[in-house]
């Protein structure tokens, strides 16, 4: 070993030290924390009187109770904080840092050095860094210079300096296996191990590699909107996971991580990012998906048809006619222009077309939907429509107490009466004895009247109409939206005029669809919006930073939406147009058409070119097809070229893939995925190949990423990698319309190591470039 190497060992060897100190000190804080909230847990009760007899009985409960559940929260935040640190301290005690830089700030005559790792390390006085987290502002120097004049930002100013060297450790187990100066590039030798690696059950920082435009995206702080766009595999996930774990550093004060949401394409995803920040000893941000949240609001109303199977049914259309009315359907109600409609539509409603339900009474109507419109329209006009549907909630409240006062009299109550059961008449003895001031104690000597009684039989079973009425169930938004489809010429009116192709087919669809009861995906976001824009935005005003991956999956509608759910956040939008597999993106290359929701002034847009998922071969044959792929850059890490093997029918394709899985296995790859273009070709493979053993069907309800070798369909593989990719069937008749070309994309470029393709038959013509440009062994 050379005297530097001796030096940096002797260096890791101190911090280690330091390491392992603190790590038993905090050994014995959490294990005295956990013991501390168990006590609290186990005697809460015991510390609190409950006395509710007299107010200052009650009070004094009260206070005490809080104050108990103060004492638990603070014990269970100092647990959890204690937990994190040792977490990352574990972890640190495998590779303690990962780079080095050395500045000499301007004034300054001698160079420091900086060691930057996951987190912050001192020396037991607290006085000096040993290791500086990837996040601190010197950090960025890491990242983002060369050497030479160099400056950083802090929240006091610019920092300006040289920097003098920049270095790369490799510590295993607290042994430094090598060191690299990497003045130039950041990591080529450790990205090369670290891609060079099979594919994890779960997806990993990137800290100790993160480059320089990743950087960029990490650490934006600027306008309301981030959006960028990259390449597949060219780390935009990662990027925004270490952007969220950055945004939870810098504004540790302010942020919390509830306060951030993730918008997922589907929960296996989830599962398979959500080991990240907890990596980085930070807390998990909320993670959703979008199906999730209209399921949650809308589920009551209607069969929702979820995203995917919105792509099935497209997918397995057979009709052509069907198949381009639907497309047409998709395109045009994910559009800008339809946004414009539903707010036009939105508007014409103050004057005419609000549609109301019937409040019923034991099974008769009393007050009908034309009596609520005839006195919504009475109101004054100037107010905003959720204004007069407030005026006209309280005067249907007063309707149903004027009704409460006719009806108790009526012989159905009396029927009620003698129908009610013991324990509710007890109940209601004690009830209107309470009302009429008997105590506790004095209950017994209440003697009930029977107009008491009754009215309170009334008043009970008016309880879910009141309900309702609070709700605003009142209004018929079913009714409304489908009346926008009830007469296909009245759409000029909101379109200067210009009427879609097929719109009259298309509204007796959409008809067809909602009198069945159900909710076309398409329908779901704007039938929402306009519920929205009737009754006032349910809007979250605490969500800090919404971060949207697989944007192209979103259409500028969902955006609009999502921007009005969340007015105080921040948005990070991350896709790739050629993985867009909806129909409503078809057509649209980059997110130009988000440019207008925060205006250009708040928006940035950063471009990922670089690849680093798959191999250099793999890559060069990904790219070639997609339009503009040659702007695609690998990391350059060598391995075989993406093969093909055409074969006469399915037997033969099966009893193929049964032996390349084996010998994809025998070669050590651990996750391996035969993809399939949709769940019905996948159902399909998976029964012909289920003689493997240990082989996994994938469906789109699948919660948790299972590695293993799998089969997939195409869209549900997306955001995930696999050491080895199997493309079940590139022929002609799968992969022959344009309109699935992402979908082919997206499924090849899922493979780090391997890819190999089948085809029975012909092949597809996305296949054409590649195969005359040798970037394809058959
Ligand atoms: N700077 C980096 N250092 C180490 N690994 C990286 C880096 N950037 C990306 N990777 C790796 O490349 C792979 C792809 O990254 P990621 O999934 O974030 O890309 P993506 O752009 O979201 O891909 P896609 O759009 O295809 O889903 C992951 O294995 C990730 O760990």
């Amino acid at each position: 070993m050379n005297r530097e190497l001796r030096y940096e060992q002797d260096r890791v060897n101190l911090v280690m030290g330091t390491i392992s100190k603190e790590i038993g000190k905090l050994e014995t804080e959490t294990a005295r924390r956990k013991g501390e909230v168990i006590q609290i847990r186990r005697h809460f009760w015991d510390e609190v009187k409950v006395n509710t007899d007299t107010f200052d009985d009650y009070l004094e409960t009260i206070i005490g109770l809080r104050q108990e559940a103060q004492a638990l929260s603070v014990s269970e935040g100092s647990h959890r904080h204690a937990s994190q640190r040792l977490k990352v301290l574990q972890r640190m005690k495998e590779s303690p840092y990962f780079g080095r830089i050395d500045f000499t700030e301007s004034g300054e005559s001698a160079p420091e050095s900086f060691y930057i790792g996951i987190s912050s390390l001192t020396d037991e006085d607290g006085e000096d860094f040993l290791v500086y987290d990837w996040r601190a502002p010197v950090s960025s120097v890491y990242y983002d210079c060369q050497p030479g004049p160099a400056e950083y930002s802090t929240p006091g100013g610019a920092v300006h300096g040289q920097l003098d060297g920049k270095w790369q450790y490799l510590i295993r187990d607290g042994v430094l296996q090598s060191m690299f100066d990497t003045s130039l590039t950041i990591g080529d030798e450790i990205l090369q191990e670290v891609l060079g690696k099979q594919s994890d059950k779960q997806m990993h920082s990137i800290v100790a590699t993160i480059q320089q435009d990743q950087n960029r995206i990490i650490r934006h702080d600027h306008g309301r909107l981030l959006i960028v766009h990259g390449a597949a595999g060219s780390g935009k996930t990662s990027a925004a996971l270490q952007r969220i774990a950055y945004l939870l550093y810098k504004y540790r004060d302010q942020l919390n991580a509830d306060q951030i949401i993730l918008f997922s394409p589907n929960t296996m995803f989830s599962s398979y990012v959500s080991n990240v920040l907890p990596e980085l000893g930070e807390e998990n941000m909320q993670q959703v998906t979008f199906q999730d949240y209209l399921e949650h609001r809308l589920g009551d109303e209607f069969d929702v048809e979820t995203s995917y199977g919105q792509l099935e049914s497209v997918l397995s259309m057979g009709d052509a006619d069907a198949k381009s009315l639907r497309v047409q359907s998709i395109r045009f109600k994910s559009a800008v222009r339809f946004i414009e409609v539903i707010k036009s539509y939105s508007e014409s409603l103050e004057s005419s077309g609000m549609r109301f339900r019937d409040v019923t009474f034991r099974g008769r109507p009393i007050i009908t939907a034309e009596q609520m419109a005839e006195r919504f329209y009475s109101l004054d006009p100037a107010l905003r429509v959720h204004n007069r549907l407030d005026k006209l909630k309280e005067w249907l409240l007063g309707e149903l107490k004027n009704l409460q006062k006719a009806e108790w009299k009526k012989p159905w109550v009396q029927d009620e009466i003698e129908l009610l059961s013991e324990d509710a008449y007890h109940k209601a003895h004690r009830y209107l004895a309470g009302k009429r001031g008997y105590t506790k104690e004095a209950v017994a000597d209440y003697e009930m009247e029977p107009e008491a009684l009754a009215r309170l039989v009334v008043h009970q079973k008016m309880k879910p109409h009141r309900r309702k009425i609070r709700e605003y169930q009142f209004v018929d938004y079913k009714a409304m939206y489908g009346q926008l489809f009830e007469e296909p010429s009245q759409i000029g009116r909101w379109t200067n005029g210009e009427t879609p192709v097929e719109w009259g087919a298309i509204c007796r669809m959409t008809t067809d669809v909602l009198k069945a009861g159900r909710l076309f995906h398409e329908d779901a976001t704007p039938y929402l919006f306009l519920k929205e824009l009737i009754l006032g935005f349910q809007s979250n005003s605490s969500i800090r930073h919404v971060v949207i991956d697989e944007a192209q999956d979103y259409s500028p509608f969902q955006f609009e939406f999502l921007k009005r759910l969340f007015p105080s956040a921040k948005m990070t939008v991350l896709g790739d147009f050629n993985q867009a597999i909806y129909s409503h993106a078809d057509g649209r290359t980059d997110f130009s058409a988000l440019s207008g929701l925060y205006g250009p002034d708040q928006t940035e847009v950063v471009n990922l070119t670089r690849s680093y998922r798959s191999t250099r071969p793999i890559i060069e044959f990904t790219k070639k097809l997609i339009p503009h792929g040659e702007n695609i850059i690998p990391f350059d890490r060598d391995g075989v070229w993406p093969s093909l093997e055409q074969v006469g029918d399915f037997e033969d394709l099966h009893s193929r893939i049964i032996l390349k899985i084996h010998e994809l296995r025998r070669q050590g790859h651990q996750s391996i995925a035969v993809i399939c273009q949709s769940a019905a070709e996948s159902l399909n493979a998976y029964r012909s190949l289920s003689g493997i053993d240990g082989l996994k069907l994938i469906k789109s309800g699948t919660g948790e990423y299972e590695q293993g070798t799998v089969v997939i369909p195409s869209y549900l593989s997306k955001g995930i990698e696999f050491d080895a990719v199997i493309i079940y069937n590139a022929s002609r008749d799968v992969y022959g319309d344009e309109s699935v070309r992402r979908l082919f994309y997206t499924a090849c470029t899922r493979a780090m190591h391997i890819l190999h393709l089948y085809s029975v038959g012909k092949t597809s013509p996305f296949l054409e470039e590649a195969l005359q440009e040798g970037a394809l062994q058959v």
